[in-house]
């Protein structure tokens, strides 16, 4: 590579290895630890996943068993960080809300500074207990309540769906929800984890790369196209409109998110696993309205521009239909990554390099100062 070949966006850079996931769009597969990620979604519950991902094997039932005491047991927040989350404006989008819950949760963790491979493991199965907790008081006090308590006899997906809905709802819809946490739940080198791996490289804490990592997701290029995929379908009203109101979009050059990837060309890996759990949940939800806008648009934007949606495009109808508040889908997909982020945050901080790339001068040349 000559020192003067610019990468705009990284596109095609390979920076490092990486053993927690493989993305091949030649066989449009992915893998967590090898396993092909579809049939963990049929197969495993999340909490296994999230297990897998950190220690590079499905647990045995008795290693299940620990890991599940532990994350019950933190699924409560400390009173006071409720407090200070019920003090920020109520118009504060629920992504700033998770970020400041991860950056005062770090503040608070004596451990905080202590990058062992067992510290952090620590700290991430404590933030992956404690987030569906965050996300559940975004989404509770948009509808004028107050925050209920986690149930430990409740499996992750399904105390998840109590926490922020109130009940918990058919066992389909659970299991769709856990569809997409394990969907979610990893990708390699995407911007988001790629944000993390360049905060812990240099050495920073586990918190601080996380945070920045929820910043790097809110954007609407990368998990924010969830939420903007429900706007879209709004703006479209009727699916008999949907092929003129996206020739008007491409005409003014507009993106229109949850289609296209900066790795997969022919289709993103996950998209048929959750446009199923869609279809169970429309079917559930009296959702088939909104399944004709999804394949409308969907087919539309093919004929135009030969565009596959990615996995944002299932999941954002499937979480409208499960009863959540758009400004709620990204910060379940947080909920999901923080399984991949922390992974990843280990495996940098195991072969460690400090992450700085280089760039070429484009500014003026060299001049005297005349002072
Ligand atoms: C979980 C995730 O994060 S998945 C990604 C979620 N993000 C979205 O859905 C946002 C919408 N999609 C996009 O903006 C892009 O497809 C990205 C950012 C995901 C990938 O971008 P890149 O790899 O940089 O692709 P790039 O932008 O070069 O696209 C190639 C061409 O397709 C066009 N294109 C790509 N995606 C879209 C889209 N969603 N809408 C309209 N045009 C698009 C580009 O304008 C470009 O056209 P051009 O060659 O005429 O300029
Ligand atoms: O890989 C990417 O660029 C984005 C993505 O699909 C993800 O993070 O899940």
């Amino acid at each position: 590579m000559s020192a003067l070949t610019i990468h705009k966006g990284l596109a095609g850079v390979v920076v490092d290895r990486t053993a927690v996931s493989m993305v091949n769009p030649d066989t449009n597969s992915l893998t967590y630890r090898g396993y092909p990620v579809q049939d963990l979604a049929a197969n495993c519950t999340f909490e296994e996943v999230a297990y897998l991902l950190w220690h590079g094997e499905l647990p045995t039932p008795a290693q299940l068993a620990e890991q599940n005491a532990a994350e019950r047991a933190h699924r409560a927040l400390p009173h006071d960080l409720v407090l200070t989350l019920l003090a920020l404006p109520e118009s504060a989008h629920p992504m700033d809300t998770l970020r400041t819950a991860v950056s005062i949760l770090g503040a608070n963790d004596p451990d905080e500074d202590d990058n062992s491979p067992e510290a952090n493991q620590a700290k991430a199965l404590r933030l992956f207990a404690a987030l569906p907790s965050v996300v559940a008081l975004t989404q509770r006090r948009r509808r004028g309540l107050l925050p209920l308590a986690p149930r430990e006899d409740l499996g992750y997906a399904e105390n998840f769906l109590y926490l922020s809905l109130g009940s918990i709802p058919e066992p389909e819809i659970v299991r769709a929800f856990e569809t997409s946490l394990v969907l979610y739940a990893e990708h390699s080198f995407n911007a988001s984890t790629f944000t993390s791996r360049v905060v812990t490289s240099t050495l920073s804490d586990l918190y601080s790369a996380v945070t920045a990592a929820i910043g790097a997701l809110k954007g609407p290029l990368h998990g924010g196209a969830n939420e903007a995929v429900m706007a879209t379908f709004e703006e479209i009203g009727d699916p008999s409109s949907a092929e003129a109101w996206l020739k008007t979009a491409l005409a003014e050059k507009r993106k229109i998110m949850g289609f296209g990837h900066r790795v997969y060309k022919n289709g993103d890996s996950r998209v048929p696993t959750m446009r199923r759990a869609l279809q169970t949940v429309a079917e559930l939800r009296d959702g088939h309205r909104l399944l004709d806008l999804y394949e409308s648009l969907a087919r539309a934007m093919y004929a135009e521009k030969g565009l596959h949606p990615n996995l944002d495009y299932p999941a954002g109808p499937a979480y409208h239909l499960m009863g959540f508040d758009t400004p709620v889908f990204t910060p379940i997909f947080v909920a999901s990554r923080i399984t991949g982020w922390t992974a990843h945050i280990s495996e940098q901080l195991a072969a460690n390099s400090l992450i700085r790339p280089s760039s070429v001068y484009s500014g003026p040349a060299q001049r005297a100062l005349s002072r």
